[in-house]
């Protein structure tokens, strides 16, 4: 049977790495390019037909960080299909990131070492800032925007007799102490990443236990370090000209140095290919790539509290019907100035 997937950020990195591998996999796939830039979209489409000629490869504009775009691309999946078989979380942001390098340095000497290379833990800064819905943007971008698109398309993603999967690509940056249940959106502090993606793992495993009856599962990714537009805005570009040869050099003491986008996509690629009875709801998939290049999938636990994802997911759907208010508000409220205008002409 035809398998409909939709991966969102998929004109980059590791989400366009995922769609090679899946028309590798699977000659009978829809695939279906969520992006908010056309033009990359068009490229990336270009770029797979290129290694897979005639597959069916359809494009759909989608910013995840608008939700008038998650609503509007939403409605158009639901006029296509009629149904989604997996749907790949993927797209996500890390704007203004700073590097603590005093903290780098004290680490690199420490008997942390390995586990700062892995998570940045310490590491790692981001500014953020409002974005025009009045959410912050990276709490937006890598989790509202998606959890609203999950909830528009429940009835594409949860159909009697058939099962659905969404797979979020997750980080391990994800920390549970960068993130606060009394700020979700994470206003007040300076790691606006990480806490969006331990938000991710615990949207992920409140998912499986209120959906999974309805034949939807969730599972979690890690990708690794994957050298991608994401990370190369970190540093300056010479910058990691010169420290490459040392990351290729780590990668013999860390199998989660992936490093290539085609690495960073294994978890994501395996988890396609997996029942989805046989996944862990609380486990981690990591992409892991030893120093002779192996690439394979490893489940780890995650850090989760099932007291506070239940919170957090219904503070979740608390903010989706104040945004949805607001939006029949804003676009009442621009009904009535059209009205207006005609009636004074
Ligand atoms: N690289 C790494 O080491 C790691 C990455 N990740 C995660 O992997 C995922 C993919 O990132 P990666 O491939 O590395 O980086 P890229 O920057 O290459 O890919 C990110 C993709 O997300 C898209 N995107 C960003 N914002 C939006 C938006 N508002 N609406 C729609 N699409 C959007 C980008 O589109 P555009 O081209 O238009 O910007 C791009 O296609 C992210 O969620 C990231 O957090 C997790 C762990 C490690
Ligand atoms: C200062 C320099 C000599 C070396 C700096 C190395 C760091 C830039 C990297 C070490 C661990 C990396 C890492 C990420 C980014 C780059 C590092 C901080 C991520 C945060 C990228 C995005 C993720 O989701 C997880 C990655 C973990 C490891």
């Amino acid at each position: 049977m035809e398998k409909i997937v939709v991966v969102t950020g998929a004109n980059s990195g590791i989400g366009l790495a995922l769609c090679h591998r899946l028309l590798s996999e699977d000659g009978q796939l829809r695939l279906c390019l969520a992006c908010r830039n056309m033009k990359r979209a068009e490229a990336a489409r270009a770029a797979l037909l290129v290694t897979h000629s005639g597959a069916r490869v359809d494009l759909l504009h989608l910013d995840v960080g608008s939700v008038q775009s998650v609503l509007s691309a939403a409605e158009e999946l639901k006029a296509r299909y009629h149904r989604v078989d997996f749907l790949y979380l993927n797209a996500g942001i890390m704007p203004n990131p700073t590097v603590d390098i005093r903290a780098f340095f004290k680490g690199l000497f420490s008997r942390n070492v390995i586990n700062m290379f892995a998570t940045a833990e310490g590491l790692l800064t981001q500014q953020d800032q409002l974005n025009s819905d009045g959410l912050q943007e990276v709490f937006a971008t890598n989790l509202f925007g998606h959890f609203l698109l999950i909830r528009e398309l429940e009835p594409l993603l949860c159909q009697p007799g058939h099962t659905s999967r969404l797979v979020w690509t997750s980080s391990s940056n994800a920390r549970r102490s960068a993130f606060s249940i009394q700020d979700i959106q994470h206003r007040c502090g300076k790691e606006p990443y990480s806490s969006s993606k331990y938000a991710s793992d615990m949207l992920s495993m409140a998912l499986n236990k209120h959906k999974n009856e309805q034949g939807l599962f969730s599972s979690v990714v890690c990708p690794g370090l994957v050298m991608t537009n994401l990370t190369y805005g970190i540093l300056p570009s010479f910058f990691w000209t010169l420290i490459m040869p040392f990351m290729w050099l780590i990668r013999i003491f860390t199998n989660t140095f992936t490093l290539t986008p085609y690495n960073g996509a294994e978890a994501l690629h395996w988890l396609f290919l997996q029942k989805p009875e046989s996944l862990d709801p609380r486990a981690k998939y990591h992409s892991l790539t030893s120093g002779l290049g192996t690439n394979y999938t490893e489940p780890r636990r995650m850090d989760l509290d099932d007291e506070m994802t239940e919170v957090f997911f219904s503070k979740l759907l608390e903010l989706e019907r104040e945004v949805r208010r607001n939006l029949s508000k804003k676009t009442a409220d621009s009904e009535h100035y059209q009205q207006y205008l005609n009636e004074i002409q």
